[in-house]
């Protein structure tokens, strides 16, 4: 797959087959329709396109700073590496592109930059300035512009649409093993270690603190959760605790993971956790001594849980 970061750095000649939008979490959804363009571009001798915008319209048209997605660019990519796309084009959503007409976006956008020769499509696009346009209008065009339309059903468009938000309400309610169904792959975060307060190796429970690469990646629900790292190659299993730790009268939400039977230095690393399964929810317990001793339990149920899962 060809990254092309903006529109303007894509080159090919090749007529594509395109399709336009965010795919945030790359789903079994997302991933049916993907196939379905991969397919029909080999099919015909054309090239697959994805026209993503990123930074995402709402982060840019309503300054919205509360977006919580799935999948960080970079997650996003190596997620549609694996679909066979030949090409992935990524535009910022700016204002002035958000003013371009109906027509000019078509004609100047998607033929003769992107080289459109068929657009797979859902039936409720829409387009152009203030989205005027929808998918009749694209039909029209198609015809002055020398493409095919090819629409993307209702029942396969709902099915994408309530397994984003089945997604997103599971992962907000801790219910990983849900979201996990529907993402066809574990959830993830990926990010830094940072050092934290420095108290859990003096509890024999080190626990490394993951600074999620980007703001806007939605984090599951505070509580504990068996997960999952590879470590120079090495798969790592863990404990994760999601919260403000307030049994130690902490304030920060916080990301931190005790792995099982590792012996590492991890300041500054980049990690890639994947989330297994949810324990429990977060709790105030009255002494550290209880903390601990639910860590523990935790730490039993996790090694049965991979025993069995693994
Ligand atoms: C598996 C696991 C479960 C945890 N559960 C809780 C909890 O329920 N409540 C809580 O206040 N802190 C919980 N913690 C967080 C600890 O309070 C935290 O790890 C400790 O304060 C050490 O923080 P530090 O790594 O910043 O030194 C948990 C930690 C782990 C590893
Ligand atoms: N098994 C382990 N799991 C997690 N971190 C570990 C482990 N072994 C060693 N470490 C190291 O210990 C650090 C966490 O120790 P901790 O006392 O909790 O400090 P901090 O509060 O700074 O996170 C991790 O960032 C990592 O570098």
């Amino acid at each position: 797959m060809q990254e092309h970061r903006p529109a303007s750095a894509y080159t090919n000649e090749t007529p594509s087959v395109l399709t336009i939008g965010t795919f945030d979490g790359v789903h079994i959804g997302h991933r049916a329709i993907l196939n379905r363009l991969v397919t029909s571009a080999q099919k015909e001798g054309l090239q697959s396109v994805l026209l993503t915008f990123f930074p995402h319209p709402r982060m840019v048209l309503q300054k919205d700073t509360n977006i919580q997605m799935l999948n960080t660019l970079s997650e996003k990519k190596a997620l549609l590496e694996q679909t066979g796309l030949d090409h992935l084009v990524i535009h910022p959503f700016t204002k002035q592109f958000s003013r371009m007409t109906a027509v000019e976006y078509v004609r100047d956008f998607l033929v003769n930059k992107l080289k459109a020769k068929k657009i797979i499509i859902g039936y409720d696009h829409r387009f152009g300035r203030n989205r005027t346009a929808n998918i009749v209008d694209l039909k029209e065009m198609g015809i002055t512009y020398g493409f095919e339309v090819e629409e993307i059903s209702v029942q396969e468009l709902d099915d994408v649409a309530v397994s984003s938000t089945k997604i997103r309400k599971a992962l907000w309610e801790g219910d990983v093993t849900t979201a996990n169904n529907y993402l066809g792959y574990p959830y993830m975060i990926t990010g830094t270690v940072v050092k934290g307060k420095g108290i859990g190796k003096t509890w024999h429970y080190p626990t490394a603190n993951l600074q999620p690469s980007q703001e806007y990646k939605l984090i599951p629900k505070n509580g504990v959760y068996v997960t999952k790292a590879l470590m120079k190659g090495e798969k790592k299993y863990g404990i994760t605790s999601i919260g403000t730790n307030p049994t130690v009268g902490g304030k920060k939400r916080t990301i931190e993971t005790f792995f099982l039977d590792t012996e590492a230095n991890l300041y500054g690393e980049g990690l890639q956790l994947e989330f297994l399964k949810f324990i429990r929810n977060e709790a105030t317990f009255e002494t550290v001594e209880k903390l601990k001793d639910a860590i523990k339990e935790d730490e039993t149920f996790a090694r049965k849980y991979i025993a069995e899962n693994g």
